[in-house]
Order: structure tokens, then sequence, then C-alpha cells
């Protein structure tokens, strides 16, 4: 039985309710019970389910999910090119869902910068490699400096190991050159976060590691947080955080650290999946856990000392055996 709290102790409550930290405070990237529903035909989608998702800077993240599963919803919210129907989202400091029109404009060229997997889309095709890496800086601060912004387009393109491209158009590149150009392009401003829709999608496996090794490269030397949407393994196995989506809801979450072997010296990396608690309290169990123990509509938890076991339900399969035994 509880007790009811005396005045003290509703006093002491509400002063760490109001001390709390915010969700996501010390986060670059919060998302909060993000929802996103579309409207088609009188048919309603609902992409985003309350999604909640924190990043924190200097991140290098992948995220995956079946297809349909909300993941380029998801990217284009964070992009500033979609608003969510309801939740909260913020990057660096920006409000996505209150940003005026001016605002967003400002954060989509200073803030973020994408790389999407449509060479096409990255690359204006009637300028070179220097002119398209250019032009992100021209638009943000206008025509004056151009001395530095010169020397920042051969910097990046140097660091990318693409500095050979500075005067070819696209269609003189290589699909991995081209991925390599849009990455200085979308760093061009200095963004605090990038953001790329399967990057390496339309890329043989040779050619997606060298474009996946820029990626790196880019969050190792100049710091940029990094979120990649992917289906490819080798891309989503090397990085030391991989967030998978499902149902429009982050799901699982797999952490990747190094281990050194004190008998070999060899170091390897080790993998440990995680599933997502929302702050409601609920949990998706993988498909193929609860699968393998026939757990459908109702589990039984039990609180351990340690941790919370969640058992198939048998009181049905109980109730069925009584049946039985009954009717015999
Ligand atoms: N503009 C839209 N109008 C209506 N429904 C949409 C729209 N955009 C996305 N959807 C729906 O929202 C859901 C999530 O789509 P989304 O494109 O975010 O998935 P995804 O995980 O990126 O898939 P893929 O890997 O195939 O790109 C899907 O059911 C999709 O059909």
């Amino acid at each position: 039985m509880t007790s009811n709290p005396t005045f003290h102790e509703l006093a002491d409550r509400a002063l760490a309710a109001r001390n709390a930290a915010a969700y996501g405070h010390d986060a670059l990237i919060t998302c909060d019970r993000l929802v996103r529903i579309f409207s088609a035909d009188g048919v309603e989608v609902q992409a985003l389910q309350g999604l909640d998702l924190l990043v924190h800077e200097g991140e290098l993240m992948a995220l995956v999910g079946a297809s349909g599963s909300g993941k380029s919803t998801l990217m284009n919210i964070l992009a500033g090119l979609d608003k969510p129907t309801a939740g909260a989202a913020r990057v660096a400091g920006h409000d996505l869902l209150t940003m005026s029109a001016r605002e967003r404009l400002a954060y989509r060229r200073e803030t973020v910068g994408f790389v999407w997997q449509q060479t096409s889309r990255n690359l204006l095709p009637y300028l070179t490699a220097a002119q398209n890496v250019a032009l992100p800086m021209q638009l943000a601060r206008g025509r004056g400096r151009r001395r530095a912004q010169a020397d920042r387009t051969l910097e990046l393109l140097d660091l990318l190991s693409v500095a050979e491209c500075r005067d070819r158009r696209p269609h003189q590149m290589s699909g991995g050159q081209q991925q390599r150009v849009a990455l200085a392009v979308a760093l061009a401003n200095n963004p605090a976060v990038l953001l790329a829709d399967e990057p390496t999608g339309e890329l043989d496996s040779h050619t997606a590691e060298q474009v996946f090794a820029a990626f790196r490269t880019a969050n190792e030397a100049l710091g940029t947080t990094i979120v990649i949407v992917t289906h490819d393994q080798s891309v989503a196995g090397e990085v030391r955080r991989t967030v998978a989506i499902r149902d429009g809801r982050t799901s699982t979450e797999v952490l990747r650290h190094s281990e050194v072997d004190s008998a070999t010296g060899r170091e390897t990396l080790v993998a440990r999946e995680y599933a997502m608690l929302d702050r409601a309290g609920r949990l998706q169990l993988p498909a193929e856990y609860t699968r393998a123990l026939d757990m459908r509509d109702r589990v039984a938890l039990e609180l351990e000392p340690d941790h919370i076991a969640v058992r198939p339900d048998n009181t049905q399969t109980d109730r069925h055996r009584q049946d039985l035994e009954t009717d015999q």
C-alpha cells in the first residue's frame, strides 16, 4: 500500500522535476516522440510513429531498416525539407517544428549538409568539381572572400582524395569520385551535421568502401557529426553505432567497441545489440526472438534483482491443456 505523500515530499518532487535535465539536452540531434503522417487519397500513412533518437556531437552512426520503415522520412525532416506532424525535433539548437521559412533556408545552407544516393542529385552537371564545392559557400556568404573559398575548396577535395577532379565536370568522373566530390560540397559550409541517404547505394562494393572511408575521414579530421542511412552491411558493420528503425520507431541498436586480446595484442571489434526502451516504457522485441518462443499478444514479466524476465504467456496453453484433460 502506498502512503499519501507529505507536503514536503511533493515539494521535493516538484523541484526534482524542474531541475531534471530535459530529454536530449546534451545531444546534437534530438527526436522526441516524432510523428509524421502522410495523407494520400484519403488514406493516412503513419511513416513515423513516435520515434525517439539522440545523436551526440562527433558521432558517425548508421540508420538501417526495411523498405518503408521511415528512414527517408526521418532524413527529410532532419534535412529541413519536410515538417513533422507532431513531437519534437532539434538539430544544433534549431527547432525543426517552429522554424520560419527564412530560418529553414539558412538551416539548410549552413547547419546541415546532405549527400543523396543519386549522384545526379548531388552535383550540378555543368559545373566542375571545384565550382560545385564553391557554390554553397557563395550562396551562404555572398561573393566576398573568394580566396578563402578557393582555398577551402581545394583543401576539401584534397582531404577526400579527389583533388585531381577539381576541373572535371560530373560526367568526367567515376561514380565513387562523384560521391566524394558530393561529400566535399556537403561539407563546404562546415555543417554541424552531415546526412547521407544511401550514399553508396549505386556503387560496387570496392568503390563503396572508398566512399565510406571518405565519410570516416570527414568525421575524424573535421569532427563533423554524420548520420548515414544504408542497406550496405559493410557500412553498417563498420560504424560504432547502428540504429535500426522498424515501423516508424527506433527498435534496436548495435554498439561496437574495440577490444585488444591481451595474449596476442590483436584488436577486434566487438558488437552488442540493445533493444530501445522509449520513455513510455515501450520495448520492441526482435521478431526472431518472439517467434522462437511463440510469444504473441501477451507475455509474462517478472522483476528480478538485476533484470526483467519476459516469458511466454503460459496461462493460455495451461488452460488449453486443462480443457483437453476435462474433455477426456
Ligand atoms: N509523400 C508521401 N506520401 C504518402 N506516403 C508516403 C510519402 N513518403 C513516404 N510515405 C510512406 O511512408 C512510409 C515510410 O516511407 P520512407 O520512404 O520513409 O521509408 P524508407 O525506410 O526510407 O524506405 P526505403 O528504404 O524503401 O527508401 C512508407 O509506407 C511510405 O509509403
